[in-house]
């Protein structure tokens, strides 16, 4: 079953049409990434997805359910940390959380372990916290009612190295908890990682949806029947290993990096060619 499922969605805000065809398909326990340029429509399509916004057309579904009917205690959303008591210490604004939830407070410290907030952190005031920890605190907080599904907007950007790590391995390990997660990001290398499926959105459409793996194969040409492996305004497909063989396709670019696929989809400035 698809824990996410959104088809054709569109939204005009202001007059300008900020999203015009996004189409996802997200299966339970899969980590999918959501890439895109800035103003691509990411933040909207997740706002969207939520019925924070109203769309204008299309279908979204969640759990199988209409937007206006999800538990929202399954859906866990980290957008950033304005909900925090800023003068209060990480326990307590962690503790009050598990209060609001009916969350056992045993699950922060098995939390703090896994993202490596030590006991000196956890008596910090939350105004005098890094931008890394804070970002830490607020995966904790989402987590707390136990979603099944999360929704993270770019929960690494603005963080060094060591701590995006931590963090991508945090949500590895959620992975292996059981949940569905999706997530925004501009770091294409992450995204390879941490991701079984992404899409890239451009212009508020989805160009393309496809399976992180190893290499893909590009191929160039019609092919009828296999729209859902074309990247839209192109004349290029996404090709895995099976449907090279059953189509008997021998002229294609393999490419291995993540990064050849985003540039030839949104990016208009790399040439296709053996
Ligand atoms: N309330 C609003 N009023 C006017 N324009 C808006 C509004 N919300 C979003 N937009 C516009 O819609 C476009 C998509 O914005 P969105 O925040 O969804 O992009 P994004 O892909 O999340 O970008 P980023 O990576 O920079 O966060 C942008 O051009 C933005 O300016």
């Amino acid at each position: 079953m698809n824990v996410v499922e959104v088809k054709n969605l569109q939204k005009t805000i202001n007059g300008r049409e900020v999203l015009r065809d996004i189409n996802l398909f997200v299966k339970q326990n899969e980590i999918y990434g959501l890439l895109g340029k800035n103003g691509a429509g990411k933040t909207t399509t997740i706002r969207s997805i939520l019925g924070l916004i109203k769309k204008d057309y299309g279908y979204i579904k969640i759990f199988g359910e209409e937007v206006e009917k999800i538990d929202y205690k399954r859906v866990g959303v980290m957008f950033d940390c304005e909900t925090f008591n800023i003068d209060w210490t990480i326990e307590d604004n962690l503790k009050s959380m598990c209060y609001i939830y009916g969350a056992d407070e045993q699950d922060i410290f098995s939390y703090i372990d896994l993202l490596q907030i030590n006991q000196v952190d956890l008596k910090k005031k939350f105004r005098h916290l890094s931008k890394g920890m804070k970002r830490k605190v607020s995966l904790i907080s989402v987590l707390l009612p136990n979603p099944d599904l999360l929704i993270l907007d770019e929960p690494t950007s603005g963080l060094d190295p060591e701590m995006q790590i931590v963090v991508r391995n945090f949500i590895l390990q959620l992975k292996k908890e059981g949940k569905t997660i999706i997530f925004s990001s501009h770091n294409l290398q992450e995204t390879q990682k941490v991701c079984d499926k992404v899409s890239i959105v451009n212009e508020g459409e989805t160009l393309v949806e496809f399976p992180i793996q190893k290499n893909y194969h590009i191929v160039k040409g019609e092919f009828t029947g296999l729209d859902m492996y074309k990247i839209k305004n192109t004349d290029l497909y996404i090709m895995g290993d099976e449907l090279i063989k059953n189509f008997g396709i021998s002229d294609y670019k393999v490419v291995e990096s993540l990064e050849e696929i985003y540039m030839l989809a949104a990016g208009g400035d790399v040439v296709y060619g053996k």
